[in-house]
């Protein structure tokens, strides 16, 4: 397997750098070969149903910044971050990690094998079902041993050392490392699963609607830890969200999809406070 360079501590320099990410769920027709070639800023092909879920979307990540990507349901949101993750495959773009291959190499492009390397040492996920996230056959620390392990640590005594640490880091008692997250509260699954995300200390994390469907005081809980851990850990961290009051506690900067496009990006405050399009200040109006 390819070596990787260290991370870049320059901080002028992104550590990611996603260009001209399009991404489209269905075969496409030729309707809808291009998302240009769809009606209006409608990403849905009226004759195939094909959907662009993301069209031309750019953005950079810097290190220790928390980025928002916020918009409706439907809006493309996921796809950008399950694109990055590898989970779905990309129409084109091009994703750079400064910590990768010197940036200089697309990652979407890369072989299965780096794919794994990048998810494995480079990044971290947290999905919104923690199904998605948790092995829920295994123990908590069986969970963070597979990353673990999937880096080559081999040493079970290192590997327990490591788990308990990290579940320490997300207030899971030891007792109940051996325990399976099946029998967690909802808000317990999230923790266990930042902490997975966070084993190999990956300079990017990825939150997709981590707290949504959790009860008030533990979304709450989960989002004070959230960023605990980002300061803790300082890793760059795109939290995606449909929750403008979600985005305020977390993002330092924010993008705001609609229809699979970026319509509006900024400071979070200036978003907040003084958004410019007219989809955003419903977006805001809708959260006051
Ligand atoms: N596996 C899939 N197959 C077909 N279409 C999909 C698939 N996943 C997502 N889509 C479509 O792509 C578009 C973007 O979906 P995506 O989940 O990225 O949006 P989102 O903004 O994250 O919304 P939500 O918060 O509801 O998940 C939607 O129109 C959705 O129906």
């Amino acid at each position: 397997m390819e070596c990787v360079a260290a991370v870049d501590d320059n901080s002028e320099t992104p550590l990611l750098t996603v260009k001209d990410l399009n991404k489209r769920y269905g075969k496409g027709c030729p309707a809808c070969e291009t998302p240009e070639m769809l009606a209006g800023d409608d990403n849905r092909c009226p004759h195939c149903g094909s959907v662009w879920a993301c069209i031309h979307v750019q953005f950079e990540l810097y290190a220790g910044e928390i980025l928002g990507v916020v918009g409706e349901s439907g809006s493309g949101k996921s796809s950008v971050v399950k694109s990055l993750y590898f989970d779905e495959d990309v129409h084109s773009g091009v994703a750079t990690i400064s910590a990768y291959k010197g940036g200089k190499v697309n990652i979407f492009s890369e072989s299965a094998q780096q794919k794994r390397y990048i998810r494995n040492y480079l990044m971290g996920m947290v999905y919104q079902n923690p199904l998605m996230g948790l092995k829920m056959s295994f123990s908590s620390g069986g969970n963070i041993a597979e990353k673990l392990i999937a880096s080559g640590m081999y040493h079970v005594g290192n590997i327990r050392k490591r788990a308990g640490e990290l579940l320490e880091h997300v207030d899971i008692p030891l007792s109940r490392m051996d325990e399976r997250p099946k029998n967690f509260s909802g808000g317990m699954q999230q923790r266990v699963q930042i902490s997975k995300a966070l084993a190999n200390n990956p300079p990017i994390l990825l939150l997709d609607e981590v707290t949504t469907g959790l009860d008030l005081s533990v979304q709450a809980r989960v989002l004070d830890l959230i960023r605990k851990i980002q300061r803790e850990f300082e890793v760059a961290t795109i939290v995606v969200s449909h929750d403008l009051g979600v985005i305020r506690m977390l993002a330092d900067r924010t993008v705001v999809m609609r229809h699979g496009r970026i319509v509006e990006e900024g400071l979070t405050d200036q978003i907040l406070e003084d958004p410019q399009r007219a989809y955003t200040q419903q977006l805001v109006h809708s959260l006051l």
